[in-house]
């Protein structure tokens, strides 16, 4: 049975400092590191080896899975990396601080564009600080200025289907290093989580979820495996 194992970054600076993040490519902290590198072991203990591992084109899910393989002493596996699992895109919030946007637009508008399923932010104005569109990582790519969680799947899918579950029906175990909302939209589409309740499912950082699929690619299994820092799964398709 095909092993899947999706690790969300260990906390970065904007998590550290409550900023809306995104597609801005700030760099993990001491305690993220540690976390990746605690994840690593976990990994080991749990006998996992993947024979490939994908990443987003972002610098915090990029090292997490490097910090994690060197400390499961994991050597020499693949990595393929698409801005397809970059994390969400923040609009026009990027760069924000999420308690003083919550205390100006209201805790209510702020959970709306967190956690809803497809309510985007506002879109991010052209030509800012935070245009990616310039970034020689998106060249030739049509890229988004807002993005919800529908949106995210949208881009997030055809990559998977394209690519990721292709290496799972051969067989392969495969390691994700993303983040916390393309892993949602993963999770979502694996878990068939209904819209209505995703909002529910949060993803710790540096934890890895240890998932088992039957050839259909359908969870029949999982886990995360740092059990004090876990979070509520959906339940297990069928169940
Ligand atoms: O992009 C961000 O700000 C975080 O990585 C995830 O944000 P969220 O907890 O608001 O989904």
């Amino acid at each position: 049975m095909p092993r899947l194992i999706l690790l969300r970054h260990g906390q970065s600076q904007w998590n550290l400092e409550n900023r809306f993040t995104g597609w801005v490519d700030v760099d993990l902290t001491a305690e993220g590191e540690a976390q990746a590198r605690r994840g690593g072991e976990l990994i080991a203990e749990a006998g996992f080896t993947p024979d490939v591992i994908f990443t987003s084109v972002l610098t915090r899910a990029k090292r997490t899975g490097a910090l994690a393989m060197d400390s499961a002493g994991i050597k020499d596996t693949p990595v393929v990396e698409d801005w397809r699992l970059n994390e969400r895109h923040y609009g026009g919030l990027t760069g924000l601080n999420k308690a003083e946007t919550a205390a100006k637009h209201g805790e209510d508008q702020v959970r709306i564009w967190r956690r809803s399923y497809d309510v985007p932010p506002p879109p991010l104005a052209p030509g800012g600080e935070f245009d990616f569109a310039s970034d020689p990582r998106y060249a030739g790519q049509e890229i988004p200025d807002t993005e919800s969680l529908k949106i995210t799947l949208e881009r997030v899918l055809p990559y998977w289907n394209s690519a990721i579950a292709p290496r799972l029906k051969a067989g392969e175990d495969v390691l994700i290093a993303a983040h916390g909302n393309s892993l949602r939209a993963i999770v979502k589409h694996l878990f068939a989580v209904p819209d209505d309740r995703i909002v529910g499912v949060e993803i710790p950082t540096g934890n890895p979820l240890d998932i088992t699929l039957d050839a259909d690619l359908t969870p029949t299994a999982a886990r995360y495996l740092d059990e004090a820092r876990a979070s509520d799964l959906p339940p297990l398709p069928g169940a």
